[in-house]
């Protein structure tokens, strides 16, 4: 407990209530201040002390998250509005015709120059039927979005969320007269943007423009905008002659000639990250599901206890095991470790529905279920009801209950009872609908009255009921063979693409 007493301007009092609270040596106040300890209490058993501090006014971005985030922090991590704006094109040029910048010349020596402009004109660029080619603007950058391998979060694009393509050059026309020195404006490099595997991208209205499911999918989001045409200037009287002879006039729709460079498109989006992953870790909180997938990957997912210590999913891979159907995928599975869920998760409890549409392109669910608590097969229920409430297309995969941390007391002793409990809930049905849906929101069936009216009896039991300590290392072998067994499983029933 640390009060502030009396701040003045660069020193204030502070009273300690606990003598612990010494070996902190920054405390962060709420008014972004950092309070630097410049005294040390010697007496250990001293509950009351003031000391004199110095009070240092800091960044507060760096102090304080925003108080949305502190309110969902989920959203941070997997949902972000960007602006993108690609560039403008270059702009073309007004242009003299070479004998035009002469005209002033005597006769004389116009005579002389004669030879010279046949010269020049002949070297000037023409299209195949002889019309001069003049120059252009050069094109504005696109923007384009692609599925970056390296990227985990959205999280940097709350820093910067507004994205712009360089324009596109003009046309050097220095000395005004057409010349076959004269270059096209340069075009913009495309301005891509990465973005973590499994983004999809919405417009601002919310219509889904991609999935960038795969590492190096692109897409792209806003067109550049085109290079002005270059023109020449001529008296009224040739003038006719020459735009005859010219072939890159364009005109827009009010039929201005374009010499000016067309704007980019700019466009609002929606980006949205969907976790792919072959196998969804699903559980209440502190169930053990990071500890699991820091038992089986190489991941290093955040592990305390505490609930909700997992904010965003954690990705780990299985080792390699060739049979699970290389080609189609790689022999390695992906596991997600997701965030806890709890009772009314499917109503944005928690860290809710967020969470649960990760799900959703996942092929095999394991179940991960404390057994040291009061009531396991109630916490397993529950979590299932919450994923029935949701998409109830989720029961219908195949799945895995671990029961863990059975070297808790009480754990291991009612560990067949357990499993036995749980094996009763659910029926042999084969699997009816293993595709994950595509869609964002829960999937209304046609029969989907009939889905909420079943109960979890009435979905398929699971594969396996394996009793682990995932931080103790015990099952772990039999465990992974039941994970294994329910990749295969769906191998073998060969519905196995993660939706588009
Ligand atoms: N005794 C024992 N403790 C375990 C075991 N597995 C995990 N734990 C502990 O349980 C606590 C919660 O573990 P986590 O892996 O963070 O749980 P989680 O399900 O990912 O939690 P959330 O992030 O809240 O969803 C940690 O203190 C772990 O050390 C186990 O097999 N035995």
């Amino acid at each position: 407990m640390v009060s502030l007493i009396s701040p003045s301007s660069s020193f204030c009092n502070i009273h300690l209530r606990e003598s612990r609270f010494f070996s902190t040596p920054l405390v962060p106040t709420h008014n972004n201040s950092i309070i630097k300890f410049q005294n040390k209490c010697n007496s250990q058993n001293h509950r009351f002390k003031t000391v004199r501090c110095k009070v240092i006014t800091t960044n507060p971005s760096l102090t304080a998250p925003p108080s949305s985030i502190t309110k969902e922090p989920h959203k941070y991590f997997d949902q972000v509005i960007i602006t993108v704006r690609a560039g403008d094109g270059g702009h073309g040029a007004l242009l003299n015709t070479p004998n035009e910048a002469t005209t002033t010349t005597t006769a004389s020596k116009n005579e002389k120059k004669d030879k010279m402009k046949t010269k020049k004109r002949s070297s000037l660029k023409r299209d195949f039927d002889g019309s001069l080619i003049l120059p252009s603007g050069g094109h504005g950058g696109d923007v384009v979005i692609y599925a970056d391998e390296f990227k985990d979060t959205l999280l940097e694009f709350h820093n910067k969320n507004r994205f712009s393509a360089k324009r596109g050059g003009n046309v050097d026309s220095k000395g005004s007269v057409l010349n076959s020195m004269l270059r096209d404006g340069l075009a913009a490099p495309t301005l891509r943007i990465p973005v973590p595997v499994g983004t999809v991208v919405k417009s601002k209205r919310g219509k889904m423009l991609a999935d960038l499911a795969q590492p190096g999918d692109e897409f792209l989001v806003a067109r550049g905008g085109q290079g002005g045409i270059s023109l020449l200037q001529t008296p009224q009287h040739k003038k006719k002659k020459l735009m005859a002879l010219t072939s890159n006039v364009m005109r827009d729709d009010s039929d201005k000639v374009l010499v000016h460079g067309q704007p980019g498109e700019e466009a609002k989006l929606e980006l949205i990250l969907r976790v792919v992953a072959d196998v969804g870790l699903v559980g209440l909180p502190n169930a053990g599901k990071s500890t699991l997938l820091a038992a089986i990957t190489l991941a290093k997912p955040d592990i305390a206890d505490y609930p909700f210590t997992t904010l965003m999913p954690n990705l780990g891979r299985l080792g390699g095991d060739p049979s699970l159907g290389a080609g189609m995928y790689s022999s390695e599975a992906t596991l997600a470790d997701l965030p806890g869920l709890i009772e009314g998760a499917h109503l944005g409890k928690g860290l809710g529905r967020n969470f649960l549409r990760h799900l959703r392109r996942t092929r095999v669910l394991v179940h991960v279920v404390d057994a040291a608590t009061e009531n396991p097969v109630n916490d397993y229920r529950t979590v299932r009801e919450e994923l029935r409430m949701y998409n109830p297309e989720y029961l219908e995969r195949p799945y895995v209950v671990v029961l863990n941390k059975i070297d808790l007391p009480g754990a291991k002793d009612r560990l067949q009872s357990l499993t036995e409990e749980i094996l009763r809930i659910g029926n042999d049905g084969a699997s009816s609908e293993l595709k994950p849906s595509s869609e964002d929101q829960p999937r209304l069936l046609p029969d989907d009255g009939d889905k909420k009216e079943r109960k979890l009896e009435d979905y398929p039991r699971p594969l396996s009921v394996v009793g682990v300590s995932v931080l103790k290392g015990i099952r772990i072998n039999e465990m992974l063979k039941g994970i294994r067994a329910a990749l295969r499983e769906c191998s073998d029933s060969n519905s196995l693409s993660v939706a588009p």
